[in-house]
């Protein structure tokens, strides 16, 4: 048998594979093949991470309590119950072998900190270099949208992210992406590679194949390959009946890392999801991923064709930023918004009468007093800042005028396409946007950087990834 390198594996395990649907009892078989699988992986060399959903329905046994509350601080409670009993009985199972293991619970407020975040990174680090397992799950306790909107799938798409992994397992109850509900439709056919998730969407009925008891489904699948592939990670959709099964669907696609349970050439059930061949690595995936945006930016039609080229390198400059909204500091994520439909002549009025005004020209308009300066608004506010206004007709309140006439930005209908790191904070975007970035150290005292946002990535298909609550 070849032997490759050592592979970074992620294992993600759902609700329904780790407490029976209805008596909630822990399903030992289950857990303990995969407790031998991971032992086997670790033996072979690889390092592998265990995404472990299950605590609510550990808490649902625990208190005898036949489904799950509807309320979230039930389930909060519930999951403060079952999260000590299941990281228990994983550490019991893992120490019959004498393989260490550790928690790791995250929330996505957690890693929406990029010092945190990379503290999480370095302790998967840490933790994988001594030869521990973590096993990782939401904190649901205090993460609010976790449990509400969350699932482990996302969260093992992250986490694979986080860590570079070369795999993420998906087990689960179907042993894969099928067209149809193969429960109902004897007709389904399992989809064996998938290259695009965004041209499979629209092949397969996603309707939830799980359980009662776990959040996910094959949507939430799909939403965690594209995470996953993204970042380059090689992600697999399988049955967790048959957890050795790895093993053959290694060795199946020529990663072959220790004795296969099946053999024998046949292909092991399973839909796998191609990795990106430009995969999101760190700062670009943590930013798409991970950030809880502060504030956006809407820019222009030009500026998003700019940004959707990989030569752009994800830099956004003054001059493509029609407005801001929101407060942001420096360094925080921000949307970025465009602006749908073109852009009236008046608005580009008015931005020809800032650029001219920063060169020093203050242009009149007509119908406002003779002298009257048309200002841009941020000049006219006492923001500390060293733009001076024009020593004719700087009327602030005809220039405020004059710019709701004609662009009322909160009525811009804007598309989020994408997310990205301010360089800039909001007040400062604010006063140069539109501008060429040559202007920026005058307007500013200081210009770090030419660009006001970078690390841009723009969304390759409908933003449902975190739906509304970031
Ligand atoms: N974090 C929760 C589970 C979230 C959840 O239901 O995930 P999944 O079963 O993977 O859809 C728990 O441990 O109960």
């Amino acid at each position: 048998m070849v032997r490759t390198k050592p592979l970074t594996i992620v294992v993600k395990l759902g609700t329904s594979s780790i407490v029976h649907e209805t008596t909630h009892q822990p399903l030992l078989t289950t857990l303990s093949a995969i407790v031998e699988t991971v032992v086997r992986l670790r033996a072979a060399g690889h390092k592998v991470v265990l995404v472990s959903s299950g605590a609510i329905g550990v808490g649902l046994q625990r208190m005898a309590m036949p489904a799950r509350p509807k309320n979230l601080s039930g389930k909060q409670a519930l999951a403060a119950i079952g999260q000590g009993r299941l990281i228990a009985l994983w550490d019991n199972l893992f120490g019959q072998l004498g393989q260490p293991i550790a928690q790791v619970l995250l929330t996505r407020g957690d890693i929406s900190d990029r010092t945190r975040y990379l503290n999480a990174v370095n302790t998967f680090k840490e933790l994988l270099s001594m030869g521990v397992v973590p096993i990782v799950n939401e904190n649901d306790t205090v993460s609010v949208s976790e449990i509400k909107f969350g699932d482990n799938d996302t969260l093992s798409a992250i986490t694979s992210s986080m860590i570079h992994a070369d795999y993420l397992f998906l087990f689960t109850d179907v042993d894969g992406l099928y067209t149809a509900n193969p429960r109902k439709d004897t007709s389904a056919r399992l989809i064996e590679v998938v290259e695009s998730t965004a041209a499979i969407r629209t092949q397969v009925s996603t309707a939830t194949l799980g359980s009662s008891l776990g959040t996910g489904g094959m949507e939430t699948k799909l939403i965690a390959a594209e995470i996953a592939t993204a970042a380059g990670v090689t992600t697999i959709i399988t049955s967790s009946r048959n957890p050795p099964s790895l093993f053959a669907i290694l060795e199946y696609h020529g990663m072959a890392s220790g004795p296969s349970a099946i053999g024998g050439g046949a292909r092991p059930p399973h839909t796998l999801f191609t990795p990106s061949v430009t995969p999101l690595r760190d700062l670009k995936a943590w930013t798409r991923h991970t950030l809880t945006p502060a504030g956006a930016v809407v820019i222009d039609s030009g500026a998003h064709s700019v940004l959707s080229r990989r030569e752009s390198g994800g830099r956004l400059l003054a001059a493509g930023v029609l407005s801001v909204r929101g407060a942001f500091a420096s360094g925080q994520a921000v949307r970025v918004l465009v602006r749908k439909g073109a852009v009236g002549a008046d608005t580009r009025d008015v931005e020809a009468a800032r650029e001219e005004y920063v060169r020093g020209l203050a242009p009149t308009r007509p119908g406002t007093p003779r002298g009257t300066a048309v200002l841009p608004r941020q000049g006219a506010e006492p923001d500390g800042t060293d733009v001076s206004l024009p020593d004719h007709g700087d009327s602030v309140d005809t220039v405020v005028a004059a710019e709701k006439d004609v662009v009322d930005e909160d009525q811009w209908e804007v598309e989020e396409v994408g997310r990205g790191l301010a360089n800039y904070n909001s007040v400062q975007i604010e006063k140069v946007k539109g501008l060429n970035s040559a202007h920026l150290e005058r307007l500013l005292g200081y210009a770090d950087s030419e660009y006001v946002v970078e690390n841009v990535t723009i969304f390759v298909s409908p933003r449902y990834l975190f739906g509304t609550n970031i």
